[in-house]
């Protein structure tokens, strides 16, 4: 049987629910390419992939979309690893760089400075990591994943985009889900399922094997980190493309 590639996220937070598909008996039967989720919505508009986790806010992009399964990666309020970073409180602040690895923070992002913090500053386009050097000053980044973990320990100003979102709509957010273009197996996504819940039970054994100094790994993973689709997330997700859709920013350069 041909295998099915699946796109995961390169970054800590996809480690409990990889664990099982890197183990038998899903092990065998799929192929696992590892990317930034930019570049998974990319790659499974390409082709590349059959399912991905990929950033909700690149969904809109998506001719035809199917929501694999019952996990995502999600945070009921603090997420502690996608924050705009800065040395100065919002309303200093004169430009943003956007991170070119993220399509939902981006857009998440755009989406607060408009709505809700009411500022407008000059909006730069990231193209590598040389611009995490570059937040300064006025100068503010947002930044994704385990590099947003190391940003923490840098910055004076943190704000949260989880919690952010969380405060408005009292809903939690959907940062990435596992989407396919076409529909899948339905005995596959099963089983699929099954091995995403199976690392979900090993924290502790997952925090131990991945030792990491820029934060508590247990926190990240019970605390901020909330794996289940539940209803709930499924509305945060809803309300976040009706957002992103209405607003314009669900639009994503090419690369
Ligand atoms: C929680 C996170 O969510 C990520 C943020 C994404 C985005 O902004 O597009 C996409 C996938 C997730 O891995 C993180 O990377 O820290």
């Amino acid at each position: 049987m041909e295998k099915i590639r699946v796109g995961i996220v390169n970054y800590r937070n996809t480690k409990p629910l990889i664990y099982g598909l890197e183990r038998e008996p899903m092990k065998s039967k799929i192929d696992l390419v590892g990317a930034y989720p930019a570049r998974l919505a990319q790659m499974l508009i390409d082709g590349q992939i059959d399912v991905g986790l990929i950033p909700v806010g690149a969904i809109p992009l998506l001719k035809e979309y199917y929501i694999v399964g019952n996990y995502c990666i999600g945070a009921e309020a603090e997420i502690a690893s996608v924050c705009l970073f800065s040395e100065v409180p919002l309303d200093r602040i004169e430009r943003v760089y956007l991170d070119y690895q993220s399509r939902s923070s981006v857009a998440l992002l755009k989406w607060l400075m408009k709505e809700s913090w009411g500022i407008h500053p000059e909006i730069l386009e990231a193209e590598d990591e040389s611009y995490r050097d570059k937040i300064s000053g006025t100068t503010a980044g947002l930044v994704i994943g385990d590099r947003a973990l190391e940003q923490r320990k840098v910055s004076t100003y943190i704000y949260d985009l989880g919690s952010e979102w969380k405060g408005i709509t009292g809903l939690p957010f959907v940062f990435a889900a596992w989407v396919s273009t076409k529909p899948l197996d339905e005995k596959f996504i099963e089983e699929f399922d099954k091995a995403n819940a199976m690392g979900l039970e090993l924290i502790d054994e997952i925090v131990a094997s991945n030792p990491y100094d820029f934060y508590d790994m247990k926190k990240y993973y019970t605390l901020h980190l909330s794996y289940e689709l539940t209803d709930a997330k499924k509305k945060g997700m809803q309300r976040f493309l009706d957002a992103i859709i209405t607003g314009g920013e669900g639009t994503i350069p090419s690369e």
